[in-house]
């Protein structure tokens, strides 16, 4: 099986050409302005205009306003939005009758509690992005929580892992929860907000190393 790979908060060409050439299925655009990764919108789609028709791009955004979601939607034309606040199943349900776009939802982990959290969103959102809990920011954190709380987890989305991952420990990170997708940032950066091409080849080898032993 080949892991999706997502690498997040991308804000130049050589990094989406990185991630390409490294073999990611996904990169993630940060229109959040309290973010290091933030993209502005017109930026943001001429990234995504980089990406080749093989990359899905996923547009990132946090408890934005309607019309701010359904324009970035229609200024960006991602593949996917991925909503990383703390937005509620309703108002993506409500969302989803208005534009025709993958919805992704992130959420925080802290306990086994938190994956109940997860079933509110079964009629809203296409996947569940499993993540650290907040902290000063929502997301993009570097922090991981509790992975074996993911060990035989079921749930009726297909659903994703994020926070803290690095090339050192996904392949932990993958044994422990089967995932078949993973989301990372700080793991393939050499300072915040600034992405290293080694980091996000290495990261994707460690996934592919996975995948293939
Ligand atoms: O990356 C950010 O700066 C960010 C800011 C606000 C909301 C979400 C953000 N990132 C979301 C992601 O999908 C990250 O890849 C995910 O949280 C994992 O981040 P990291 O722990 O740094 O690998």
């Amino acid at each position: 099986m080949n892991t999706q790979i997502k690498i997040c908060g991308l804000s130049t060409e050589a990094s989406i050409d990185a991630a390409v050439k490294a073999g990611a299925s996904h990169i993630g655009l940060v229109h959040f302005e309290k973010s290091p990764r933030h993209v502005a919108l017109e930026q943001a789609a001429s990234l995504r205009m980089r990406a080749p028709a093989s990359l899905k791009v996923v547009l990132l955004l946090v408890n934005a306003e309607l019309d701010l979601t359904t324009k970035a939607i229609e200024v960006i034309k991602p593949d996917i939005v991925q909503f990383h606040g703390s937005e509620s199943a309703q108002w993506i349900h409500a969302l989803k009758n208005t534009v025709d776009i993958e919805i992704w939802k992130a959420l925080g982990v802290r306990d086994a509690a938190s994956l109940k959290t997860a079933d509110e969103y079964d009629n809203a959102a296409d996947l569940i992005l499993f993540d650290a809990p907040a902290q000063a920011l929502p997301g993009g954190t570097g922090m991981r929580f509790d992975w074996s709380l993911l060990t035989e987890h079921k749930h009726k989305l297909p659903w994703g892992l994020a926070g803290g991952l690095t090339s050192d420990n996904v392949k932990e990170a993958l044994a422990q929860t089967r995932t078949q997708l993973v989301d990372t940032s700080s793991g393939v950066e050499s300072a915040p907000g600034i992405k290293d091409v080694d980091k996000i080849a290495a990261f994707c080898q460690a996934v592919r190393d996975y995948d293939n032993h």
